[in-house]
């Protein structure tokens, strides 16, 4: 069951196109990241399934569900922190929290549960301008977590963060999903950020989707996206034997590169030469980290 299916989403501001058909699905309990550089159509993409912006073109579900036509019941189940917070920074945390808990009309005793959640719960008297900017992206989760919903949708929750600040919210959205079973939907623009926290991820370019999958499914592109090199006793005569057998091989700074290979093409290249008495003397399989795996997706070369 998806708790998020977008369709065909296409987006123009003032006829100018930045989202070309988005199909995305979050799925239930997941923790999605949604990745793309700046400019990427990420923040149009998450305030469009908010209904911040008016859609223009594409289908929105959200648990099940039309967004058009059940829009208020489903934003009641849903939490969201887009851009920058936005606190009362001469109110206390409590304070902060206790105006908003009169808009959703929860119970008084959310007040604690959510600034024990976002670890705020001892900053008693403290006006939140006197927060480090950590702590004010807490608050502003904890005041997106009030309404007790079940899916969070946070756009570059790490922005601005020191590394230290950068892990302590890894952790603790881990925590959210994993303790209180809450469907996380995270922007970010660095895949080193997010790549140890989210189980499945969408990656959005120039606004277009390049890539869906969970974590795992990332990682196996790496097999595809491996390049080859090999020496040989006469790469000359390599090089015209592995032409032949149709592998777009080619002689780069003495030595011959075949582009992206599995295991089994690897094992066959060397069998090939071998049989035609050719030693190998050197056959490397580079393998790319999922940082270039990212950056050939967002680049559109994979
Ligand atoms: N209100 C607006 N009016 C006109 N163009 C806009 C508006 N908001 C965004 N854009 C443009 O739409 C494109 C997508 O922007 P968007 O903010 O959705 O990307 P993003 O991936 O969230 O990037 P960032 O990480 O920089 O926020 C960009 O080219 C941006 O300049």
């Amino acid at each position: 069951m998806h708790c998020i299916e977008v369709g065909g989403l296409v987006h123009r501001y003032a006829g100018d196109t930045v989202l070309r058909g988005i199909d995305l699905q979050v799925p239930r309990g997941s923790i999605y990241g949604f990745l793309g550089p700046n400019g990427a159509g990420k923040t149009t993409t998450l305030r469009l399934m908010l209904g911040l912006l008016r859609k223009q073109q594409g289908t929105l579900r959200v648990f099940g569900r039309s967004f058009d036509e059940h829009r208020i019941e489903i934003l009641r189940k849903v939490g969201a922190l887009i851009e920058s917070p936005s606190l009362y920074d001469h109110l206390t945390a409590v304070e902060n929290l206790e105006l908003l808990r009169r808009v959703h009309q929860c119970p008084r005793r959310r007040i604690q549960e959510v600034l024990a959640l976002v670890d705020l719960a001892g900053t008693g008297g403290k006006a939140t301008r006197q927060f480090s900017l950590g702590m004010k992206q807490r608050l502003s989760i904890a005041m997106a977590l009030l309404h007790s919903p079940e899916l969070l949708i946070l756009d570059e929750p790490t922005n601005g963060l020191d590394p230290n600040g950068i892990i302590e919210m890894r952790e603790f959205l881990k925590r959210l999903n994993r303790e209180h079973g809450i469907t996380l939907l995270i922007s970010s623009h660095l895949l080193a950020e997010i790549e140890r926290l989210v189980t499945d991820v969408g990656i959005i370019s120039q606004g277009t989707m390049r890539f869906q999958g969970t974590m795992g499914e990332l990682k196996q592109q790496r097999h595809r996206a491996l390049a080859v090199t090999l020496r040989t006793r006469d790469d000359g005569k390599a090089l015209r034997l592995l032409t032949e057998q149709g592998l777009a091989v080619r002689a780069e700074e003495g030595q011959l590169v075949l582009p992206r290979s599995s295991d089994g093409e690897v094992a066959a290249v060397n069998r090939c030469l071998v049989s035609h008495g050719l030693d190998v003397y050197e056959l490397n399989v580079a393998r790319n980290d999922l940082e270039s795996i990212f950056m050939e997706l967002i680049e559109g070369v994979a």
